[in-house]
C-alpha cells in the first residue's frame, strides 16, 4: 500500500493540477487547430481567367480578367490582368469585307494567350459583345452585320479558349453592366449605403444608369437586381446616335442643312472648330450613317472652316437635341423619361478622355464653360503647336466634344451647377477600366450571387485576436507545467534523499 502511494506521488500524472493543465493544453491545441481549419478552408491559390471583347463602334478592346478560384463570389476579387486595343476601326467597319473582321482580332488574342497560363486556356471563357456600331449596321444592313458576327465567331472558336458567344448587346445591357462594373469595383454592393450612377459616352451611343428609389409605373427603362441579398431598382437609358462621333455627324448635318449650297463648293463656318481650321471634307463621311437625315447635300465635298465661337457653338449643339417634347413627369431629351438624378456618378470612356484632355475633370460647371470658351477661340495652328503628340483626329474635335459633353450633361441629363460636383470623371477604378465588360462577365459567370455569400465563421480581426489569446494561454500553461514539474521532481528528490 505504502509502495503504491509512493508510486502515485512520484508519477506527476496522478496529481490534479497536472491533469487540469493537460486537459487545458489539449483544449487550447484543439481550439487552435479547429479555428485554423475553419478559417482557412483549403485554398489552392489557383487563378481563373475570363476574356471579354468590347466590340465598340470606334474600336475593339480585349480585356483579360483574373480572380482567385476559391473566392469567386467575393466582391472585389476580379481584377483586370491585361488589355489590348485591336488595331484599326471597330468590327462594323468590315461590313464590306466581313471575313476580315475575325482575323483583325488575331494580335490581341495572341497577347491574351501569353497573358494566361497555358494549362488554363481551355477552361477560360471568351465573350464578345458588340455595341452601338453594330446596332447601327444591323439597322442598315442586317445581312452585313450577321456576316461580321459570323466572322468573329469563327475566329474566336478557333482560339484555344472556351468560346461562349458573340452577340450585339442591347443599350440597356450596356448601361446596366457599366453600372454593375463601377459599383463592383468600388465595393459598393457590400460596403456602401448607396450605389454610384454610371455615365458612358461611346462613339455611337451614350448611356445613363442610376439607382432610383422612386417607384414609377411600368416604365421600360427600369431594371431590377438582387445582388448580395439587396434589391436594386435601376434606371437606365441608352441613346443611339448620341455617342460622340455620331453626335458630330448630327451636328454637321444640321449645319449643312441650315446653309444649303449655291452653285459653288459649300463652305461650312463652324463655331465648334478652332479659327484657322480649314479642311476639305467628304459629305459621304457624314451621311454614311442611319443617324443623319436622308436628304443629303448634292455636293460630294465641303470646306470645313472653324470660327471658334463657343457661345454660338453651344447654341448649335443644343439643336441636335429635342428639349421641348415630354409626355412624362420629367425627361432628359427627345421625349425620353428620366427620374430625378440621385447620388454620385462615375463618367467614363469619352467623358473622361475629353474632360481629361481639357483639364476639366475637377472644375465647377461655370469654370468649365469659361475655360472651354477660351480653348475654342484658340487658333488652330497654336493648338497643333501645343499638342504635337496628340492625334489630329482627336485634337481637332476637342472643342466640339467638350461642348457636346457639357450640353449633354447639363441640358440633356439635367445636372446643375450644384450637382456637377457629383460627377466623377474616371478611367479606372482599382486598376480596372470602367466600362460594361466586367459587369457582363460577372453576370455570365454567375459571380455576383443574389444572396450574400457565407462569410468566414469569425471576422478576420476576431480570428487574429482569438489566435493571439490562445497562444498566450498556451504559453502560460507551458510555463505553469514546467514550474509544476520542477517543483514535484525536486520534492521527490528530497524524499529519496
Ligand atoms: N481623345 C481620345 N478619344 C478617344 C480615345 N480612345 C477612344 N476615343 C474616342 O472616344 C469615343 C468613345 O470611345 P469608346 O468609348 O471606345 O467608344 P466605342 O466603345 O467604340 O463606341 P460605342 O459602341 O458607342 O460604345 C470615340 O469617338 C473614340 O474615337 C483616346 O484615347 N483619346
Ligand atoms: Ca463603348
Amino acid at each position: 500500500m505504502a509502495g503504491q502511494r509512493e508510486m502515485r506521488e512520484k508519477n506527476p500524472w496522478h496529481r490534479r493540477p497536472i491533469i487540469i493543465i493537460a486537459v487545458l493544453f489539449t483544449v487550447v491545441i484543439g481550439g487552435l487547430v479547429t479555428m485554423s481549419v475553419m478559417q482557412n478552408k483549403p485554398i489552392h491559390q489557383k487563378y481563373k481567367y475570363g476574356i471579354v471583347l468590347d466590340a465598340g463602334s470606334s474600336h475593339t478592346s480585349v480585356y483579360v480578367y483574373q480572380w482567385p478560384a476559391e473566392k469567386e463570389n467575393n466582391t472585389g476579387m476580379v481584377t483586370q490582368k491585361h488589355t489590348c486595343n485591336v488595331k484599326g476601326k471597330g468590327i462594323s467597319s468590315y461590313f464590306r469585307n466581313a471575313n476580315q473582321a475575325g482575323p483583325s482580332l488575331r494580335e490581341c488574342m495572341e497577347e491574351a494567350e501569353r497573358a494566361i497560363p497555358t494549362p488554363r486556356h481551355q477552361e477560360t471563357p471568351v465573350y464578345l459583345g458588340a455595341t452601338a456600331g453594330m446596332r447601327l449596321l444591323r439597322k442598315e444592313n442586317e445581312t452585313a452585320s450577321g456576316n461580321v458576327l459570323l466572322s468573329v465567331m469563327q475566329f474566336l472558336q478557333a482560339t484555344p479558349f472556351s468560346f461562349q458567344g458573340a452577340r450585339i448587346i442591347t443599350g440597356q445591357e450596356e448601361g446596366a453592366y457599366g453600372w454593375i462594373t463601377v459599383n463592383y469595383l468600388s465595393d459598393n454592393f457590400r460596403r456602401a449605403q448607396h450605389t454610384m450612377g454610371a455615365l458612358d459616352l461611346g462613339g455611337a451611343s451614350t448611356q445613363i444608369t442610376f439607382e432610383s428609389g422612386d417607384h414609377f409605373k411600368s416604365i421600360n427603362d427600369f431594371i431590377h437586381f438582387r445582388l448580395y441579398g439587396k434589391e436594386y431598382r435601376v434606371y437606365t437609358h441608352s441613346f443611339l446616335c448620341y455617342g460622340k462621333d455620331q453626335a458630330l455627324k448630327l451636328f454637321l448635318d444640321r449645319q449643312l442643312q441650315a446653309h444649303p449650297t449655291g452653285s459653288g463648293k459649300q463652305t461650312l463656318e463652324d463655331p465648334c472648330f478652332h479659327p484657322g481650321y480649314n479642311k476639305s471634307k467628304s459629305v459621304q463621311d457624314i451621311y454614311n450613317s442611319p443617324c443623319v437625315s436622308e436628304v443629303q447635300p448634292s455636293k460630294a465635298e465641303f470646306t470645313h472652316k472653324g470660327t471658334g465661337n463657343w457661345m454660338l457653338c453651344q447654341k448649335n449643339v443644343r439643336r441636335i437635341f429635342n428639349f421641348s417634347e415630354c409626355t412624362s413627369s420629367s425627361c432628359s431629351f427627345n421625349g425620353v423619361f428620366q427620374p430625378p438624378l440621385k447620388g454620385q456618378f462615375g463618367a467614363f470612356s469619352a467623358f473622361f478622355f475629353v474632360m481629361d484632355f481639357l483639364n476639366l475633370t475637377s472644375e465647377p460647371l461655370e469654370v468649365s464653360k469659361k475655360k472651354l470658351a477660351a480653348y475654342c477661340s484658340m487658333p488652330w495652328d497654336e493648338v497643333t503647336k501645343n499638342h504635337k503628340k496628340v492625334k489630329e483626329k482627336y485634337l481637332q474635335e476637342y472643342c466640339f466634344s467638350g461642348t457636346y459633353i457639357l450640353t449633354l450633361l447639363e441640358d440633356g441629363y439635367n445636372f446643375t451647377s450644384e450637382t456637377w460636383k457629383d460627377i466623377k470623371f474616371i478611367k479606372k477604378i482599382a486598376n480596372s477600366d470602367a466600362g460594361w465588360t466586367l459587369g457582363y462577365m460577372l453576370n455570365l459567370t454567375n459571380m455576383i450571387p443574389a444572396e450574400a455569400p457565407d462569410s468566414p465563421p469569425i471576422p478576420h480581426a476576431g480570428y487574429v485576436t482569438l489566435m493571439v489569446l490562445f497562444v498566450f494561454v498556451l504559453f502560460f500553461l507551458i510555463v505553469l507545467a514546467y514550474c509544476f514539474f520542477r517543483r514535484s521532481s525536486s520534492a521527490s528528490q528530497k524524499q529519496i534523499v
